[in-house]
Formats: C-alpha cells, structure tokens, sequence
C-alpha cells in the first residue's frame, strides 16, 4: 500500500469531477458539510512540515422552543516531537512545544472543547514491554507538569481541554486516564480507559489497569461530554452506558495503526454516533515511532525497532452519521467542527432508538447469558 496516500478524500478530489464528488459525499458522509473559514498559525515549527487545518459546520433545524446550542469542538493530532532517545522532559516538552501552536490556533478559532491524542505527552512505547524510562511519563493527573501546561491555556482561551495522559496515582498505579480540564482552568474530574488492548504491539496490560471510574459525563459550560478511550471503540456497551448517562458529545482519543484497525477505523466512531444519538469525535495520533531497542510483535516476525504507521485520520461524526472529512494520514492537524447540540434530540426523535433499544430485555438476557451454566439458545436442525 502508498504510504504516502494524504488522505481519503484527497484520493477522491484527485479522481472525481466536482459533481461527482457532491454525490459521492451525499453516499458516503450523508452530505458535503459547509466549511468553515480558519485563521492558521503564522508560525510553523518545522519549515518543511505544515499542518492539516480543516474546519466544518454541522447544521441543526430551527426549533420552535428551543435556542440553537451552538458548540466548537478541536480535535488535535500529532507525531512525537523529539527522539525517542532523549530526556523524558526534553521528549514531553518538544510535544508541548509544538501541540500549543495548534491549542492557540483551536482558541483563535472560538473552540470551545479540545480533545487531544491518547497519552499526548509522549511516544506510544508499550510495544517495547521495556518500562523504562517509559513509566517516567506517568504523572498526576490533578497536578502534574501536562495539567498544569494546560490549565492557564484553558484560562486563556476559555476552553475546555480533554488531556489523555499516563496517570500515576498516589499509590503508584498506573492508569490510562483522560483528564477534563474546563475552561477556567480546573479539573473537573477524570475518565480512566475501561478495556485494554491485548493485540498486536499493543502491550497496555504490561503498564496500566482497567479503569475504576465507570463511564462519567462531565457537565462543562458548553455542553456534557464523554471521553471512550481508544480500544473502547470497539465496545459498543462503552458507547452505550456514556449515552445512558447523558452524553451529547463523545470523544474518542486513540493510537492505532493501519495493518491493524485502519479499515475498521470509519466504522465504529461513525456507527457509536448513530447508534446512541450524541457527536462522535475520533482521534489518532501520526507517524511511525522508533525506539532504541528491538522488539518482537509476537507474531514470528523479525524483531525491529519501529512502531506501525499512526494514520491520523481524526474525524467527527453526528448523530445522523454525516460525518467531516478525515485530516491527514501523515501530518499533525487540527480540525474544527461547530456543532448545534440541538440534532441530538432531532435525530433522536425521528429515529427513536432509545424508545426501541429494549434494555430491560437485554438485561434479562444478558444477566442469563453470563452463568456458568447458561445453555446459548440455539435451535437445531432435526436433520
Ligand atoms: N491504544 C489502543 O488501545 N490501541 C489498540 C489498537 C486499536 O484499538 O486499534
């Protein structure tokens, strides 16, 4: 395959005729979404690299009772920034360094949710199984060096800021953990990641634990909002139980890479969205990660030094499954969505799934099927 393939929708623009690609839209995405006009960073970190800045605007119908509830969300994704050889600090604060380009641009432009990639502040190093130095990265979430980066840029842009970063906590358990920093600079509580991968390079067992803290929403000034952390994509009761709990926006920080997931990766946030009537926002990380030290995948292969190719990629989703463009498989970006918070409830009206989902049926089902003892419900031929 290309490695250098930009984007699917570049690959569409490049082979279809502008009439062609409104149809191919209207097929693919539900429609072609109006854009929206952005004001890029001056400044570039790398003058050979620039990033992927796209804005779009999805549309609610007027309500007779109802003000529209407009909302800006930002979804930043990004390579590591330094070698993976250098000091931990000198690793963390190049990412810094280069992410608040890209958190001002998200402020400049009136966003007002951020989400970032998983464990942002660094390289994505489980597929060494090595721990060091790479639970050196773990830190607070309450008051470590990536929150309090953070909070006076939460101040300055009146922004809420979801941060996914490696927690450690008190008792030095480790946890995958987003952290929900609102808009006047304090933590307003933390989500840690509910399933854990055990596939391919993805040795996360090795590092932290199943999260403990259920599937909160969080209440901010702009609207309540859900963190389902990358491999919970792939769980639709993950999905579900955030929607039970009142979410209108679910945000879905990730770090996967194309031989594993990148076909899988339009499905499942798009199909979250649909299924439970609120927004969807997926993010994964860019680039190929090269690590000091050879390690096997596992699989019989020669042991090597790179991680998979992160794809980018990132993309929203609403609840009526028109969905953005994705941003770059290769470059860091930034994409803008407004949203009116108001299709929710239209989507949720015409489609009625939380009038047909029959809960109560699937936990008597469910409640059975777990036994030790429960016969699966099977019908057999007589033949
Ligand atoms: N970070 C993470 O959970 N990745 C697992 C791979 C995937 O879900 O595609």
């Amino acid at each position: 395959m290309n490695r250098n393939i930009s984007s699917f929708e570049s690959l569409l623009r490049e082979s279809l005729k502008d009439s062609q690609l409104e149809e191919i839209y209207r097929i693919l995405y539900g429609k072609k979404l109006r854009t929206l006009s952005i004001t890029e960073p001056v400044y570039k970190p790398d003058p050979d690299s620039s990033f992927d800045i796209q804005g779009y605007v999805f549309e609610a119908k007027e309500e007779q009772l109802r003000h529209k509830r407009i909302v800006r969300v930002g979804l930043i994704q990004n390579k590591i920034a330094a070698d993976t050889t250098a000091s931990v600090e000198a690793q963390r604060e190049a990412i810094y360094r280069k992410v608040q380009i890209l958190i001002d641009c998200a402020g400049i432009n009136g966003v007002n949710i951020l989400c970032l990639q998983e464990v942002w502040p660094m390289p994505f190093a489980f597929c060494t199984r090595e721990k060091s130095p790479w639970c050196e990265f773990a830190e607070s979430a309450e008051d470590g060096p990536t929150t309090n980066f953070l909070k006076p840029l939460c101040q300055r842009h009146n922004m809420v800021i979801v941060s996914p970063i490696l927690e450690r906590d008190r008792n030095n358990v480790i946890w995958n953990t987003a952290v929900i920093i609102d808009n006047y600079g304090q933590v307003l509580g933390k989500h840690r990641k509910n399933h854990i991968p055990r596939v391919g390079d993805f040795n996360e067992s090795t590092y932290y634990m199943e999260g403990d803290t259920g599937h909160p929403v969080f209440e901010t000034e702009f609207g309540r909002i859900a963190v389902n952390i990358c491999f919970g994509r792939h769980h639709p009761l993950n999905w579900m139980m955030f929607a039970i709990n009142g979410a209108e926006i679910v945000f879905n920080p990730s770090a996967t890479v194309k031989d594993l997931s990148e076909h899988l990766w339009r499905i499942e946030a798009r199909n979250a969205a649909i299924a439970n009537h609120y927004f969807t926002c997926a993010i994964n990380r860019v680039g190929i990660e090269k690590y000091p030290h050879e390690f096997t995948s596992g699989d019989g292969q020669q042991a090597h030094t790179e991680s998979g190719q992160f794809y980018g990629s990132s993309y929203v989703t609403a609840p009526d499954g028109t969905r953005t463009p994705g941003l770059s498989r290769l470059k860091d970006g930034l994409l803008i969505a407004e949203l009116d918070l108001n299709l929710n409830r239209q989507v949720s009206d015409t489609w009625g799934f939380k009038m047909t989902q029959r809960l109560p049926m699937y936990v008597e089902a469910l409640t059975k099927a777990i036994q030790s003892n429960y016969e699966p419900q099977i019908i057999k031929s007589n033949h």
